[in-house]
């Protein structure tokens, strides 16, 4: 049985850049890795509908932070087969984005912090209802708001099919995310975390979290 971490930070952290550079560590040592990326753009539907109502269609979609959450929820869910097979065939299943996601971004629209009830909310739906599994460790790549931002506009000159989005051209939301990021880290949320910066060199990373998984620290089965 493989384990599964989890990368997640905010729009234009890093975080699938991050993720390519541990994989090639990982492989490189022999170690079988899968990579998935949620939103499942192109495969699942309703990744594709959120991506939609991020870019105004679908009327009040995206005003709707429940409906917004669960649209991303749905996508899980509908991956949880496929998830659970990549743990069983795989030495490590690497995850750009996951439930945190939804966690952070949703406390964060309602302007709640961790302990209000929107992350409870979405535990409850995820891990509870839809049975996802749990993380075994969680990496928070913490970049500076305007880092990020800055990565996430260049991104979207250099690449057309980027472009931002409404919650990358919303600073506010951006900083209220980060900051419950931080709250789900320093509590350890579903998991153990460790925190990443903004230079995170990939190979070093890999050896750090190889050498946790090795020790039994942040593996949570
Ligand atoms: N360490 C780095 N130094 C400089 N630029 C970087 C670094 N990491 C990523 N970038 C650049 O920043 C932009 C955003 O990176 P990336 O797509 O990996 O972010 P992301 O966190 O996956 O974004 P999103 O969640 O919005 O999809 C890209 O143009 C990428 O090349
Ligand atoms: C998976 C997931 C994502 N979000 C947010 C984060 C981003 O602002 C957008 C789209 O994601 P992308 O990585 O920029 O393609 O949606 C979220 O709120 N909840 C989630 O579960």
């Amino acid at each position: 049985m493989g384990v599964l971490i989890v990368i997640e930070g905010l729009d234009g952290a890093g975080k699938r850049t991050l993720s390519a550079g541990l994989v090639e560590a990982w492989r490189a040592t022999g170690l079988t890795v899968a990579t998935l990326a949620f939103p499942r753009y192109g495969v699942s539907v309703h990744a594709d509908l959120g991506a939609e109502a991020l870019r105004g269609r679908h009327g009040d979609t995206a005003s709707s932070i429940e409906a917004m959450a669960l649209l991303w929820a749905l996508d899980r869910r509908d991956a949880a087969d496929d998830l659970r097979k990549l743990l069983a065939d795989n030495d490590i299943v690497l995850l750009d984005r996951y439930v945190a996601s939804n966690a952070a971004y949703t406390a964060a629209r309602h302007g709640q912090d961790v302990s209000g009830p929107a992350v409870e909310w979405i535990r409850e739906i995820e891990f509870g209802r839809f049975v996802l599994p749990a993380p075994d460790l969680q990496v928070l790549l913490r970049v500076p708001v305007a880092l990020a931002a800055e990565r996430a506009r260049t991104r979207a000159v250099a690449d057309a099919t980027r472009d931002r989005d409404v919650y990358e051209r919303d600073a506010g939301l951006q900083t209220r995310t980060g900051e419950v990021y931080d709250a789900l880290a320093e509590r350890h949320w579903m998991s153990r975390w460790i925190v990443a910066g903004p230079d995170t060199d990939a190979q070093q990373l890999a050896v750090r979290i190889s050498n946790l998984l090795h020790d039994g620290e942040g593996v949570t089965r």
